[in-house]
Protein backbone atom coordinates (compact mmCIF):
# COMPACT_ATOMS: atom_id res chain seq x y z
CA UNK A 1 0.00 0.00 0.00
CA UNK A 2 1.59 3.62 -1.09
CA UNK A 3 2.13 5.96 1.41
CA UNK A 4 1.45 9.46 0.62
CA UNK A 5 3.81 12.59 2.01
CA UNK A 6 2.73 16.15 1.82
CA UNK A 7 6.12 18.11 2.09
CA UNK A 8 6.04 21.65 1.30
CA UNK A 9 9.45 20.92 -1.02
CA UNK A 10 10.75 17.75 -2.24
CA UNK A 11 13.90 17.59 -4.08
CA UNK A 12 15.18 14.83 -6.38
CA UNK A 13 18.87 14.42 -6.11
CA UNK A 14 20.93 14.71 -2.98
CA UNK A 15 24.05 15.95 -4.74
CA UNK A 16 25.65 19.64 -4.89
CA UNK A 17 22.89 21.36 -5.75
CA UNK A 18 19.60 19.35 -4.09
CA UNK A 19 21.44 18.85 -0.63
CA UNK A 20 22.05 22.75 -0.67
CA UNK A 21 17.78 23.37 -1.19
CA UNK A 22 17.36 20.36 1.12
CA UNK A 23 19.19 22.13 3.97
CA UNK A 24 18.10 25.37 3.48
CA UNK A 25 14.58 25.17 3.91
CA UNK A 26 15.03 22.90 6.94
CA UNK A 27 16.74 25.55 8.42
CA UNK A 28 13.90 27.86 7.69
CA UNK A 29 11.72 25.24 9.31
CA UNK A 30 9.74 24.24 6.06
CA UNK A 31 9.35 20.03 5.75
CA UNK A 32 11.40 18.98 2.93
CA UNK A 33 11.49 16.05 1.52
CA UNK A 34 14.85 14.39 -0.42
CA UNK A 35 15.06 11.67 -2.83
CA UNK A 36 18.07 10.22 -3.82
CA UNK A 37 18.73 6.46 -6.12
CA UNK A 38 22.42 6.53 -5.38
CA UNK A 39 25.60 8.03 -3.20
CA UNK A 40 24.37 10.62 -1.06
CA UNK A 41 26.40 13.85 -2.02
CA UNK A 42 26.24 13.00 -5.63
CA UNK A 43 28.70 13.10 -8.86
CA UNK A 44 31.09 16.13 -6.93
CA UNK A 45 31.85 14.16 -3.33
CA UNK A 46 31.90 10.40 -5.11
CA UNK A 47 32.93 10.72 -8.46
CA UNK A 48 34.10 14.45 -9.52
CA UNK A 49 35.54 17.09 -7.79
CA UNK A 50 36.54 15.80 -4.15
CA UNK A 51 38.46 12.24 -5.58
CA UNK A 52 39.94 14.12 -8.53
CA UNK A 53 41.36 16.73 -6.55
CA UNK A 54 42.69 14.40 -4.02
CA UNK A 55 44.06 12.52 -7.26
CA UNK A 56 45.65 15.66 -8.47
CA UNK A 57 47.16 16.56 -4.27
CA UNK A 58 48.84 13.05 -4.44
CA UNK A 59 50.39 13.83 -8.05
CA UNK A 60 51.56 17.37 -6.77
CA UNK A 61 53.74 15.41 -4.26
CA UNK A 62 55.23 13.49 -6.84
CA UNK A 63 55.82 16.49 -8.95
CA UNK A 64 57.20 18.36 -5.93
CA UNK A 65 59.80 15.41 -5.68
CA UNK A 66 60.78 15.86 -8.78
CA UNK A 67 61.73 19.37 -8.88
CA UNK A 68 62.93 19.48 -5.38
CA UNK A 69 66.69 19.54 -6.90
CA UNK A 70 65.64 23.14 -8.45
CA UNK A 71 65.73 23.99 -4.78
CA UNK A 72 68.84 23.08 -3.58
CA UNK A 73 66.72 19.70 -2.25
CA UNK A 74 67.56 16.47 -3.52
CA UNK A 75 64.46 13.57 -3.24
CA UNK A 76 65.20 11.28 -5.50
CA UNK A 77 63.00 9.90 -7.71
CA UNK A 78 59.63 9.72 -6.43
CA UNK A 79 57.78 6.04 -5.56
CA UNK A 80 54.38 5.95 -6.24
CA UNK A 81 52.15 3.27 -4.85
CA UNK A 82 48.54 3.33 -6.27
CA UNK A 83 46.76 1.41 -4.05
CA UNK A 84 47.96 4.30 -1.22
CA UNK A 85 47.06 7.18 -3.94
CA UNK A 86 43.87 5.17 -3.95
CA UNK A 87 43.37 4.79 0.07
CA UNK A 88 44.02 8.54 0.17
CA UNK A 89 41.49 9.76 -2.08
CA UNK A 90 39.00 7.64 -0.63
CA UNK A 91 39.66 8.68 2.70
CA UNK A 92 39.11 12.38 1.54
CA UNK A 93 35.87 11.35 0.37
CA UNK A 94 34.72 9.58 3.63
CA UNK A 95 35.91 12.54 5.90
CA UNK A 96 33.82 15.05 4.19
CA UNK A 97 31.15 12.58 3.46
CA UNK A 98 28.76 13.10 7.15
CA UNK A 99 28.33 16.75 5.92
CA UNK A 100 26.06 14.77 2.70
CA UNK A 101 24.83 12.14 4.46
CA UNK A 102 21.21 10.93 5.50
CA UNK A 103 22.17 10.98 9.03
CA UNK A 104 22.42 14.44 8.87
CA UNK A 105 19.92 15.33 6.72
CA UNK A 106 17.18 13.42 8.95
CA UNK A 107 18.91 15.15 12.01
CA UNK A 108 18.40 18.84 10.12
CA UNK A 109 14.47 17.55 9.55
CA UNK A 110 14.19 16.28 6.54
CA UNK A 111 12.97 13.02 5.18
CA UNK A 112 15.29 10.81 2.94
CA UNK A 113 13.64 8.33 0.76
CA UNK A 114 16.81 6.39 -0.86
CA UNK A 115 14.63 5.32 -4.30
CA UNK A 116 14.79 6.31 -7.80
CA UNK A 117 11.95 9.31 -8.26
CA UNK A 118 9.96 9.77 -11.12
CA UNK A 119 6.65 11.74 -11.68
CA UNK A 120 3.38 10.55 -11.47
CA UNK A 121 1.27 13.31 -12.88
CA UNK A 122 2.15 17.24 -12.23
CA UNK A 123 1.77 17.39 -8.89
CA UNK A 124 3.03 13.64 -7.42
CA UNK A 125 6.19 11.97 -7.66
CA UNK A 126 6.57 8.06 -6.82
CA UNK A 127 10.29 7.25 -5.00
CA UNK A 128 9.60 3.09 -4.53
CA UNK A 129 6.34 2.46 -2.35
CA UNK A 130 6.00 6.60 -1.28
CA UNK A 131 3.75 9.39 -3.77
CA UNK A 132 5.31 12.73 -2.39
CA UNK A 133 2.59 15.25 -3.09
CA UNK A 134 4.66 18.87 -2.79
CA UNK A 135 3.87 22.65 -3.28
CA UNK A 136 7.23 22.88 -5.33
CA UNK A 137 9.02 20.23 -6.69
CA UNK A 138 12.98 20.80 -7.73
CA UNK A 139 14.70 18.19 -9.79
CA UNK A 140 18.26 18.56 -9.22
CA UNK A 141 19.00 15.05 -10.95
CA UNK A 142 23.06 16.14 -12.75
CA UNK A 143 24.14 14.70 -15.40
CA UNK A 144 26.29 11.73 -16.19
CA UNK A 145 29.31 10.90 -18.60
CA UNK A 146 28.58 10.91 -22.09
CA UNK A 147 30.18 8.01 -24.08
CA UNK A 148 30.09 8.60 -27.82
CA UNK A 149 29.18 5.78 -30.18
CA UNK A 150 32.94 5.36 -30.99
CA UNK A 151 33.22 1.85 -33.57
CA UNK A 152 34.41 -0.73 -30.90
CA UNK A 153 33.94 1.27 -27.69
CA UNK A 154 30.96 -1.21 -26.29
CA UNK A 155 33.72 -4.00 -27.02
CA UNK A 156 37.13 -2.75 -25.12
CA UNK A 157 37.14 -2.11 -21.41
CA UNK A 158 37.04 1.95 -20.31
CA UNK A 159 36.86 3.76 -17.67
CA UNK A 160 34.76 6.83 -16.65
CA UNK A 161 34.71 9.55 -14.06
CA UNK A 162 32.74 7.03 -12.82
CA UNK A 163 34.87 4.17 -12.35
CA UNK A 164 38.50 5.78 -12.72
CA UNK A 165 38.97 6.23 -9.06
CA UNK A 166 38.54 2.91 -8.04
CA UNK A 167 41.69 1.78 -9.37
CA UNK A 168 44.18 0.52 -7.36
CA UNK A 169 46.94 -0.33 -9.62
CA UNK A 170 48.49 2.09 -12.19
CA UNK A 171 46.62 2.75 -15.50
CA UNK A 172 49.99 2.39 -17.20
CA UNK A 173 49.79 3.89 -21.42
CA UNK A 174 46.59 5.96 -20.30
CA UNK A 175 44.63 6.88 -23.70
CA UNK A 176 42.35 10.01 -22.33
CA UNK A 177 39.54 10.77 -24.98
CA UNK A 178 38.59 13.84 -24.53
CA UNK A 179 40.79 16.96 -23.40
CA UNK A 180 38.31 19.52 -21.70
CA UNK A 181 38.47 19.55 -17.79
CA UNK A 182 38.06 16.00 -16.89
CA UNK A 183 40.78 14.84 -19.50
CA UNK A 184 43.20 17.30 -18.45
CA UNK A 185 42.64 17.21 -14.91
CA UNK A 186 43.22 13.39 -15.29
CA UNK A 187 45.87 13.19 -17.95
CA UNK A 188 48.23 15.32 -15.83
CA UNK A 189 47.74 14.01 -12.70
CA UNK A 190 48.16 10.20 -13.70
CA UNK A 191 51.56 11.41 -15.69
CA UNK A 192 52.73 13.06 -12.74
CA UNK A 193 51.90 9.32 -10.51
CA UNK A 194 53.97 8.00 -13.00
CA UNK A 195 51.92 6.82 -15.95
CA UNK A 196 52.53 7.34 -19.65
CA UNK A 197 49.49 9.33 -20.88
CA UNK A 198 47.68 10.16 -24.30
CA UNK A 199 45.51 12.56 -24.83
CA UNK A 200 42.97 12.78 -28.04
CA UNK A 201 40.76 15.56 -28.59
CA UNK A 202 38.29 16.27 -31.22
CA UNK A 203 38.90 19.93 -31.40
CA UNK A 204 40.91 22.75 -29.33
CA UNK A 205 41.86 20.57 -25.62
CA UNK A 206 40.67 22.95 -22.96
CA UNK A 207 38.14 24.69 -25.92
CA UNK A 208 36.12 26.57 -23.19
CA UNK A 209 38.45 28.61 -22.12
CA UNK A 210 40.71 32.01 -23.70
CA UNK A 211 43.11 30.09 -25.84
CA UNK A 212 46.02 32.20 -25.40
CA UNK A 213 45.75 31.31 -21.44
CA UNK A 214 44.74 27.24 -22.54
CA UNK A 215 48.41 27.36 -24.27
CA UNK A 216 50.44 28.19 -21.03
CA UNK A 217 48.61 25.22 -19.24
CA UNK A 218 48.99 22.87 -22.37
CA UNK A 219 53.20 23.91 -23.12
CA UNK A 220 53.22 22.79 -19.26
CA UNK A 221 51.28 19.73 -19.51
CA UNK A 222 53.17 18.77 -22.18
CA UNK A 223 56.74 19.47 -20.52
CA UNK A 224 56.01 17.16 -18.05
CA UNK A 225 55.47 14.67 -20.11
CA UNK A 226 51.68 13.94 -21.71
CA UNK A 227 50.76 13.52 -25.03
CA UNK A 228 48.22 16.03 -26.36
CA UNK A 229 47.11 15.16 -29.91
CA UNK A 230 44.42 18.05 -30.87
CA UNK A 231 42.14 17.97 -33.61
CA UNK A 232 42.35 14.31 -33.82
CA UNK A 233 39.45 12.02 -34.19
CA UNK A 234 38.67 9.02 -32.76
CA UNK A 235 37.76 6.58 -35.44
CA UNK A 236 37.82 2.88 -33.80
CA UNK A 237 38.69 1.33 -30.67
CA UNK A 238 40.08 -2.48 -30.75
CA UNK A 239 41.46 -4.76 -28.21
CA UNK A 240 45.00 -5.43 -29.78
CA UNK A 241 47.32 -8.12 -28.78
CA UNK A 242 49.11 -5.99 -25.98
CA UNK A 243 46.67 -3.31 -25.35
CA UNK A 244 44.10 -1.36 -26.14
CA UNK A 245 44.24 0.39 -29.88
CA UNK A 246 42.77 3.88 -30.84
CA UNK A 247 42.55 4.54 -34.33
CA UNK A 248 42.50 8.05 -35.18
CA UNK A 249 42.81 10.32 -38.21
CA UNK A 250 44.14 13.52 -38.40
CA UNK A 251 44.68 16.38 -40.97
CA UNK A 252 47.96 14.31 -41.50
CA UNK A 253 46.23 11.01 -42.42
CA UNK A 254 45.35 8.26 -39.76
CA UNK A 255 47.57 7.14 -36.79
CA UNK A 256 46.76 4.24 -34.24
CA UNK A 257 48.12 4.73 -30.17
CA UNK A 258 48.38 1.51 -27.81
CA UNK A 259 47.68 1.94 -24.31
CA UNK A 260 47.09 -0.55 -20.82
CA UNK A 261 43.71 1.84 -19.73
CA UNK A 262 41.12 3.92 -21.47
CA UNK A 263 39.50 7.31 -19.97
CA UNK A 264 36.34 8.90 -21.69
CA UNK A 265 36.31 12.16 -21.19
CA UNK A 266 33.70 13.90 -23.89
CA UNK A 267 31.64 15.75 -21.82
CA UNK A 268 27.98 14.89 -19.83
CA UNK A 269 24.29 14.20 -20.85
CA UNK A 270 21.89 15.51 -18.59
CA UNK A 271 20.16 13.20 -16.05
CA UNK A 272 16.46 13.04 -17.50
CA UNK A 273 16.33 9.57 -18.12
CA UNK A 274 13.32 7.13 -16.12
CA UNK A 275 12.04 10.60 -14.02
CA UNK A 276 9.08 10.27 -16.58
CA UNK A 277 9.29 14.29 -17.27
CA UNK A 278 6.30 13.84 -19.42
CA UNK A 279 3.69 13.14 -17.36
CA UNK A 280 4.51 16.07 -15.47
CA UNK A 281 4.74 18.45 -18.64
CA UNK A 282 8.26 19.00 -17.85
CA UNK A 283 9.76 19.68 -21.13
CA UNK A 284 13.45 18.67 -22.14
CA UNK A 285 15.46 18.42 -24.92
CA UNK A 286 19.52 17.60 -24.02
CA UNK A 287 18.85 18.88 -20.55
CA UNK A 288 15.56 20.03 -18.83
CA UNK A 289 14.05 23.44 -20.17
CA UNK A 290 14.02 25.89 -17.66
CA UNK A 291 13.07 29.85 -17.40
CA UNK A 292 15.77 32.50 -16.60
CA UNK A 293 13.90 31.98 -12.74
CA UNK A 294 15.16 28.10 -13.22
CA UNK A 295 11.46 27.46 -14.08
CA UNK A 296 10.61 24.59 -15.74
CA UNK A 297 7.17 24.22 -17.95
CA UNK A 298 5.27 22.90 -15.20
CA UNK A 299 4.96 25.90 -12.61
CA UNK A 300 5.43 23.48 -9.31
CA UNK A 301 8.59 22.35 -10.67
CA UNK A 302 12.07 23.91 -10.99
CA UNK A 303 15.05 22.17 -12.23
CA UNK A 304 18.95 23.22 -10.91
CA UNK A 305 22.38 22.51 -11.41
CA UNK A 306 24.04 19.77 -13.98
CA UNK A 307 20.28 18.81 -15.34
CA UNK A 308 19.40 22.09 -16.23
CA UNK A 309 22.07 22.92 -18.97
CA UNK A 310 24.68 25.62 -19.03
CA UNK A 311 27.70 26.31 -16.73
CA UNK A 312 28.03 22.50 -14.99
CA UNK A 313 30.07 23.32 -11.55
CA UNK A 314 29.07 22.44 -7.92
CA UNK A 315 28.95 26.31 -7.54
CA UNK A 316 26.66 27.14 -10.19
CA UNK A 317 24.22 23.95 -8.33
CA UNK A 318 24.88 25.92 -5.21
CA UNK A 319 23.64 29.26 -6.58
CA UNK A 320 21.03 27.75 -8.51
CA UNK A 321 19.86 26.50 -5.24
CA UNK A 322 20.23 29.92 -3.48
CA UNK A 323 17.88 31.50 -6.63
CA UNK A 324 15.06 28.64 -6.12
CA UNK A 325 15.49 28.79 -2.37
CA UNK A 326 14.59 32.72 -2.44
CA UNK A 327 11.68 32.17 -5.27
CA UNK A 328 10.14 29.21 -3.09
CA UNK A 329 10.50 30.65 0.42
CA UNK A 330 10.69 33.89 -0.16
CA UNK A 331 8.47 34.50 -2.96
CA UNK A 332 11.47 37.10 -4.34
CA UNK A 333 12.82 37.63 -7.64
CA UNK A 334 15.13 35.31 -8.58
CA UNK A 335 17.05 35.49 -12.20
CA UNK A 336 19.69 32.73 -13.06
CA UNK A 337 22.53 35.20 -14.63
CA UNK A 338 25.91 34.04 -15.37
CA UNK A 339 28.33 36.72 -15.99
CA UNK A 340 29.97 36.71 -12.66
CA UNK A 341 30.39 32.88 -12.26
CA UNK A 342 33.57 31.75 -11.83
CA UNK A 343 35.54 28.43 -13.17
CA UNK A 344 38.49 26.84 -12.47
CA UNK A 345 40.69 23.91 -13.96
CA UNK A 346 42.79 22.53 -11.26
CA UNK A 347 45.75 21.44 -13.71
CA UNK A 348 49.15 22.84 -12.57
CA UNK A 349 49.33 25.71 -13.83
CA UNK A 350 45.28 26.09 -12.82
CA UNK A 351 43.15 27.79 -15.52
CA UNK A 352 40.40 30.20 -14.65
CA UNK A 353 38.12 32.32 -15.65
CA UNK A 354 35.21 35.15 -14.59
CA UNK A 355 33.07 37.02 -16.47
CA UNK A 356 34.20 37.81 -20.56
CA UNK A 357 37.13 36.64 -22.29
CA UNK A 358 38.56 38.56 -24.76
CA UNK A 359 37.01 36.76 -27.67
CA UNK A 360 33.46 37.03 -26.12
CA UNK A 361 34.10 40.82 -25.30
CA UNK A 362 35.08 41.37 -28.95
CA UNK A 363 31.82 40.07 -29.62
CA UNK A 364 29.65 41.88 -27.38
CA UNK A 365 31.55 45.56 -27.21
CA UNK A 366 33.28 45.13 -30.41
CA UNK A 367 36.40 47.19 -30.07
CA UNK A 368 35.46 49.33 -27.17
CA UNK A 369 37.17 46.79 -25.02
CA UNK A 370 41.01 47.39 -23.29
CA UNK A 371 42.92 44.05 -22.75
CA UNK A 372 45.94 44.35 -19.58
CA UNK A 373 47.72 41.29 -19.14
CA UNK A 374 50.67 40.99 -16.59
CA UNK A 375 53.10 37.74 -16.81
CA UNK A 376 53.21 35.86 -13.88
CA UNK A 377 57.33 35.92 -14.65
CA UNK A 378 57.45 39.72 -13.10
CA UNK A 379 56.06 38.68 -9.65
CA UNK A 380 59.04 38.53 -7.15
CA UNK A 381 57.21 35.38 -5.11
CA UNK A 382 56.66 33.96 -8.19
CA UNK A 383 60.41 33.83 -9.19
CA UNK A 384 61.41 32.63 -5.64
CA UNK A 385 58.66 29.79 -6.14
CA UNK A 386 59.87 29.14 -9.56
CA UNK A 387 56.18 29.06 -10.45
CA UNK A 388 56.25 31.55 -13.42
CA UNK A 389 54.75 29.79 -16.29
CA UNK A 390 51.69 32.35 -15.79
CA UNK A 391 49.38 35.11 -17.06
CA UNK A 392 46.46 37.36 -15.90
CA UNK A 393 44.37 38.77 -18.75
CA UNK A 394 42.01 41.48 -17.93
CA UNK A 395 39.40 42.55 -19.89
CA UNK A 396 38.33 46.30 -19.38
CA UNK A 397 35.91 48.92 -20.88
CA UNK A 398 37.34 51.90 -21.60
CA UNK A 399 36.44 53.38 -18.92
CA UNK A 400 38.42 50.64 -16.97
CA UNK A 401 35.04 48.75 -15.46
CA UNK A 402 36.32 45.08 -14.93
CA UNK A 403 34.27 43.10 -17.65
CA UNK A 404 36.41 39.67 -16.94
CA UNK A 405 39.62 38.13 -15.93
CA UNK A 406 41.33 34.98 -16.95
CA UNK A 407 44.22 33.44 -15.04
CA UNK A 408 46.54 30.62 -15.74
CA UNK A 409 49.01 30.42 -13.00
CA UNK A 410 49.94 29.00 -10.15
CA UNK A 411 46.41 29.14 -7.62
CA UNK A 412 44.76 30.77 -10.06
CA UNK A 413 41.38 29.09 -8.48
CA UNK A 414 42.23 30.78 -5.41
CA UNK A 415 43.51 34.36 -7.18
CA UNK A 416 39.74 34.12 -9.26
CA UNK A 417 38.01 34.66 -5.42
CA UNK A 418 38.94 38.51 -5.87
CA UNK A 419 37.64 38.64 -9.09
CA UNK A 420 34.69 36.88 -9.39
CA UNK A 421 33.71 39.72 -6.46
CA UNK A 422 35.13 42.56 -8.53
CA UNK A 423 33.09 41.31 -11.78
CA UNK A 424 29.87 40.97 -9.46
CA UNK A 425 30.05 44.43 -8.08
CA UNK A 426 31.18 45.90 -10.97
CA UNK A 427 34.40 47.17 -9.84
CA UNK A 428 37.06 49.24 -11.96
CA UNK A 429 40.39 49.25 -12.41
CA UNK A 430 40.75 52.22 -10.18
CA UNK A 431 39.33 49.70 -6.97
CA UNK A 432 41.80 47.70 -7.42
CA UNK A 433 44.57 49.55 -8.22
CA UNK A 434 43.55 51.60 -4.49
CA UNK A 435 44.06 48.70 -2.25
CA UNK A 436 46.90 47.86 -0.58
CA UNK A 437 47.83 43.82 -1.11
CA UNK A 438 50.77 41.63 0.61
CA UNK A 439 54.18 41.58 -0.69
CA UNK A 440 55.10 39.29 -1.84
CA UNK A 441 52.39 37.26 -2.70
CA UNK A 442 51.35 36.13 -6.13
CA UNK A 443 47.89 37.90 -5.95
CA UNK A 444 49.62 41.38 -6.58
CA UNK A 445 49.59 40.10 -10.27
CA UNK A 446 45.91 41.25 -10.71
CA UNK A 447 46.94 44.74 -9.07
CA UNK A 448 49.66 44.98 -11.60
CA UNK A 449 47.83 44.49 -14.33
CA UNK A 450 44.70 47.27 -13.15
CA UNK A 451 47.61 49.48 -12.95
CA UNK A 452 48.75 49.47 -16.48
CA UNK A 453 45.30 50.63 -16.79
CA UNK A 454 47.37 54.22 -15.97
CA UNK A 455 50.54 53.31 -18.28
CA UNK A 456 49.23 55.43 -20.90
CA UNK A 457 48.10 58.66 -18.64
CA UNK A 458 51.99 58.49 -17.23
CA UNK A 459 53.32 59.21 -20.89
CA UNK A 460 50.90 62.24 -21.39
CA UNK A 461 52.75 65.29 -22.24
CA UNK A 462 50.36 67.46 -20.12
CA UNK A 463 50.89 64.87 -17.19
CA UNK A 464 54.21 65.20 -17.25
CA UNK A 465 54.10 69.12 -17.54
CA UNK A 466 51.87 69.09 -14.42
CA UNK A 467 54.50 66.57 -12.11
CA UNK A 468 57.29 69.19 -13.69
CA UNK A 469 55.12 72.25 -12.37
CA UNK A 470 54.53 71.15 -9.17
CA UNK A 471 58.23 70.12 -8.44
CA UNK A 472 59.24 73.69 -8.44
CA UNK A 473 57.29 74.31 -5.40
CA UNK A 474 59.87 72.40 -3.00
C1 LIG B 1 35.58 14.34 -12.65
C2 LIG B 1 34.80 15.59 -12.33
C3 LIG B 1 35.44 16.62 -11.69
C4 LIG B 1 34.72 17.78 -11.37
N1 LIG B 1 35.37 18.79 -10.75
C5 LIG B 1 34.72 19.92 -10.42
C6 LIG B 1 35.37 20.97 -9.74
O1 LIG B 1 36.56 20.89 -9.42
N2 LIG B 1 34.65 22.07 -9.44
C7 LIG B 1 33.33 22.20 -9.77
O2 LIG B 1 32.72 23.23 -9.46
N3 LIG B 1 32.69 21.21 -10.42
C8 LIG B 1 33.34 20.08 -10.76
N4 LIG B 1 32.68 19.07 -11.39
C9 LIG B 1 31.26 19.25 -11.73
C10 LIG B 1 30.35 18.95 -10.52
O3 LIG B 1 30.62 17.68 -10.00
C11 LIG B 1 28.89 19.05 -10.95
O4 LIG B 1 28.67 20.25 -11.63
C12 LIG B 1 27.97 18.97 -9.74
O5 LIG B 1 28.13 17.77 -9.04
C13 LIG B 1 26.50 19.13 -10.19
O6 LIG B 1 25.65 19.05 -9.07
P1 LIG B 1 24.14 18.55 -9.25
O7 LIG B 1 23.51 18.72 -7.90
O8 LIG B 1 23.54 19.19 -10.42
O9 LIG B 1 24.28 17.01 -9.59
P2 LIG B 1 24.95 15.80 -8.79
O10 LIG B 1 25.90 16.29 -7.77
O11 LIG B 1 25.47 14.84 -9.76
O12 LIG B 1 23.73 15.14 -8.00
C14 LIG B 1 22.66 14.54 -8.67
C15 LIG B 1 22.13 13.43 -7.80
O13 LIG B 1 20.84 13.04 -8.29
C16 LIG B 1 20.71 11.65 -8.18
N5 LIG B 1 19.65 11.20 -9.09
C17 LIG B 1 19.67 11.18 -10.44
N6 LIG B 1 18.49 10.74 -10.92
C18 LIG B 1 17.70 10.46 -9.85
C19 LIG B 1 16.39 9.96 -9.68
N7 LIG B 1 15.62 9.67 -10.74
N8 LIG B 1 15.91 9.79 -8.45
C20 LIG B 1 16.66 10.07 -7.35
N9 LIG B 1 17.92 10.54 -7.45
C21 LIG B 1 18.44 10.74 -8.67
C22 LIG B 1 22.09 11.13 -8.52
O14 LIG B 1 22.28 9.83 -8.04
C23 LIG B 1 22.98 12.17 -7.85
O15 LIG B 1 23.34 11.78 -6.55
C24 LIG B 1 33.35 17.89 -11.70
C25 LIG B 1 32.72 16.83 -12.34
C26 LIG B 1 33.41 15.68 -12.64
C27 LIG B 1 32.69 14.55 -13.30
N1 LIG C 1 37.72 22.01 -12.35
C1 LIG C 1 36.43 21.96 -12.64
O1 LIG C 1 35.63 22.81 -12.27
C2 LIG C 1 35.92 20.79 -13.40
C3 LIG C 1 36.71 19.66 -13.59
C4 LIG C 1 36.19 18.63 -14.32
C5 LIG C 1 34.91 18.73 -14.84
N2 LIG C 1 34.18 19.83 -14.63
C6 LIG C 1 32.83 19.98 -15.20
O2 LIG C 1 32.44 18.79 -15.85
C7 LIG C 1 32.10 19.09 -17.20
C8 LIG C 1 32.43 17.94 -18.06
O3 LIG C 1 33.82 17.82 -18.28
P1 LIG C 1 34.40 17.12 -19.59
O4 LIG C 1 35.85 17.41 -19.63
O5 LIG C 1 33.94 15.72 -19.67
O6 LIG C 1 33.55 17.80 -20.72
P2 LIG C 1 33.78 19.00 -21.76
O7 LIG C 1 32.57 19.01 -22.59
O8 LIG C 1 34.16 20.24 -21.08
O9 LIG C 1 35.01 18.51 -22.63
C9 LIG C 1 34.95 17.36 -23.43
C10 LIG C 1 36.00 17.43 -24.51
O10 LIG C 1 35.94 16.22 -25.24
C11 LIG C 1 36.06 16.52 -26.62
N3 LIG C 1 35.41 15.43 -27.35
C12 LIG C 1 34.08 15.15 -27.42
N4 LIG C 1 33.88 14.04 -28.17
C13 LIG C 1 35.10 13.61 -28.58
C14 LIG C 1 35.56 12.52 -29.37
N5 LIG C 1 34.71 11.63 -29.91
N6 LIG C 1 36.88 12.40 -29.60
C15 LIG C 1 37.75 13.29 -29.07
N7 LIG C 1 37.38 14.34 -28.32
C16 LIG C 1 36.08 14.50 -28.06
C17 LIG C 1 35.38 17.87 -26.78
O11 LIG C 1 35.85 18.54 -27.93
C18 LIG C 1 35.78 18.58 -25.48
O12 LIG C 1 36.98 19.30 -25.61
C19 LIG C 1 32.88 20.35 -17.52
O13 LIG C 1 32.30 21.10 -18.55
C20 LIG C 1 32.84 21.09 -16.23
O14 LIG C 1 31.65 21.84 -16.16
C21 LIG C 1 34.66 20.87 -13.92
Amino acid sequence: MAKTLTPDICVIGAGSGGLSVAAAASAFGVSVVLIEKGEMGGDCLNYGCIPSKALIASGKQAQTIRDASKFGVTAGKPKVNFKKVHDHVHSVIETIAPMDSQERFEALGVTVIREAARFKDKKTVVAGDTEIKARRFVVATGSSPFVPPIPGIDKVPHHTNETIFTRTESAGRLIVIGGGPIGMEMAQAHQRLGCDVTVIEGDRALGKDDPELAAIVLDKVREEGVTILEKTKVVKVEQGKSGIVVHVETADGTDKIEGDTLLVATGRKANVAGLDLEKAGIEYDRSIKVSNKLRTTNKKVYAIGDVAGGLQFTHVAGYHAGLVIRAMLFRLPAKNKTEHIPWSTYTVPELANVGHTEASARKAHGEKIQILRWPFAENDRAQADKKTAGLIKMITDKKGKILGVGIAGESAGEMMNMWALAVSKGMTVKDIAGYVSPYPTMTEIGKRAATSYYTPTTRKPLVRSVVNFLRMFG
